[in-house]
């Protein structure tokens, strides 16, 4: 049975969360495409996250993933994983909220910290002290990530594939007519 989105399902939460793990996860299952916004702007950019923040710097960053965040939106109905920082600007709630549902990962720190500590992928974790940075950042961002239309929160022990079982039930109770099945 083929599945057919109403509107795109839209992850947020911090790095580490599990966006790019589950999202790809639940795009297979629904059979519908799977895009990561940090992903296409390393592609357009031909560099990694690291090289575009070192040689071009945050702001330049934040306008890229803006712009690009607004392509994706236009594509046809599918899992958009956003980078950790997407969520923090006006302008990409506003368009996640008309074009898709919004979906908070919301983990705790320990999780996020487990998660990420060995990376060196993500540069605003390249500081001093990563853990404290991290839980600055948490702590910065989750009233912003709570704005989301759907929060999930991570169970501790969830493998991806239950954590994922568990989001499309969510999903589904909370906007029964976003996934319809199609012949
Ligand atoms: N229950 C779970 N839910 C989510 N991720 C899990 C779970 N259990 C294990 N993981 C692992 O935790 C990691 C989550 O990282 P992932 O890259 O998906 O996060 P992210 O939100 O995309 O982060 P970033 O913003 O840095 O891209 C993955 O390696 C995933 O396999
Ligand atoms: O939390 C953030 O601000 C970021 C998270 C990553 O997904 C990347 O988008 C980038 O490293 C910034
Ligand atoms: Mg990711």
């Amino acid at each position: 049975m083929r599945q057919r989105l109403g509107r795109h399902i839209v992850l947020i939460g911090m790095m580490g969360a599990g966006k790019t793990a589950l999202g790809s996860e639940l795009a297979r299952r629904l059979h519908v495409p799977f895009t990561d916004s940090d992903v296409e702007i390393e592609t357009a950019a031909a560099m990694s996250i690291s090289e575009i923040f070192a040689r071009d710097g945050e702001a330049f960053f934040r306008d890229r993933e803006a712009q690009v965040i607004a392509r994706i939106l236009r594509e046809s109905p599918r899992v958009i994983s956003t980078g950790g920082g997407a969520w923090m600007q006006d302008r990409n709630r506003a368009a996640i909220g008309a074009a898709g549902m919004s979906v908070w990962l919301s983990c705790d720190l320990d999780t996020l910290w487990h998660r990420v500590r060995q990376r060196s992928t993500r540069p605003l974790l390249q500081t001093a002290d990563p853990k404290g940075t991290l839980a600055r950042l948490l702590a910065e961002r989750n009233p912003t990530y709570a704005l989301a239309e759907l929060t999930f929160p991570a169970r501790p022990g969830d493998s991806v594939d239950a954590a994922t079982t568990r989001l499309l039930d969510a999903i589904r109770t909370a906007d029964p007519a976003l996934v319809t099945e199609t012949p």
